[in-house]
């Protein structure tokens, strides 16, 4: 079975590319998602934020991520750290539920692919490319952030330009039909 990692910068539309895969049958991890559960259910994980962001780091309902944010995207260092704690559990975790999978291939759609050397345990990877201002203008329409907080983001994740060297697939995420057929077309492509 053939590991597919799907990245893409905030807003550049890989949520809704996975979608798009899951429709048409594909088995879909979402690495966000899964970060999020482990970082609220595992106790490890747990202990080791606060040890390094502090009690506040969780509430009584989980891990107080506007605060994690509000820290961790100011202070590359403190990023880096909190990467190394939560990163290699969702990988651990992937691969676990990428051996229970019967399907010829499974996407990996994470944020951070590039930048943490994941794609070297992709058999192939697809990047979706927008325009950064096309970007902000999704993320402010969908969340409740600042264009200041999302640029922040922006600035702690690779560009398009340095990602698109390293990816084998570029989904240019503009028309959302178009960026379905490109999905179908791929899809044919990988099962061949
Ligand atoms: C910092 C946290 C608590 C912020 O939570 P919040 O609900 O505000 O954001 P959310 O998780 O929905 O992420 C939204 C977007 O932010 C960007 N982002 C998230 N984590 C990172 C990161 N480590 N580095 C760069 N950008 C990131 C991505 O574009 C992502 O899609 C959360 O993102 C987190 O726990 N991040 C660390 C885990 C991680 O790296 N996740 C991404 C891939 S597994
Ligand atoms: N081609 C498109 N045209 C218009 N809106 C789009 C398009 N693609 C995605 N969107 C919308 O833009 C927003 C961002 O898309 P999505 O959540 O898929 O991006 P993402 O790359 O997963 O973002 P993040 O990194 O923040 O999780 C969503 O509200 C989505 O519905």
């Amino acid at each position: 079975m053939k590991i597919i990692g799907l990245t893409g910068g905030i807003g550049s539309g890989k949520t809704t590319v996975a979608s798009m895969f899951s429709e048409l049958g594909v088995p879909v991890y979402i690495a966000d998602v899964e970060a999020k559960k482990l970082t609220n259910s595992s106790k490890v994980i747990r202990s080791e934020l606060v040890k390094l962001l502090g009690e506040a780091a969780y509430t009584e309902t989980g891990l107080n991520r506007t605060f994690v944010a509000d820290k961790i995207f100011n202070n590359t260092d403190l990023l880096k750290a909190v990467n190394k704690i939560i990163h290699p559990r969702v990988a651990t975790h992937f691969k676990k539920w990428a051996s229970s999978q019967n399907s010829a291939y499974v996407i990996k759609e994470a944020a951070i692919l590039f930048e943490n050397g994941g794609y070297k345990d992709c058999d192939k990877t697809i990047l979706v490319t927008a325009p950064k201002a096309e970007r902000i203008k999704r993320v402010l329409a969908r969340d409740n952030a600042s264009k200041a907080e999302i640029e922040q983001r922006m600035n702690n994740q690779w560009s398009d330009e340095e990602k698109q060297k390293l990816a084998d697939i570029i989904i240019e995420n503009i028309n959302l039909e178009t960026t379905r057929n490109r999905v179908s077309e791929i899809h044919k492509n990988l099962l061949s």
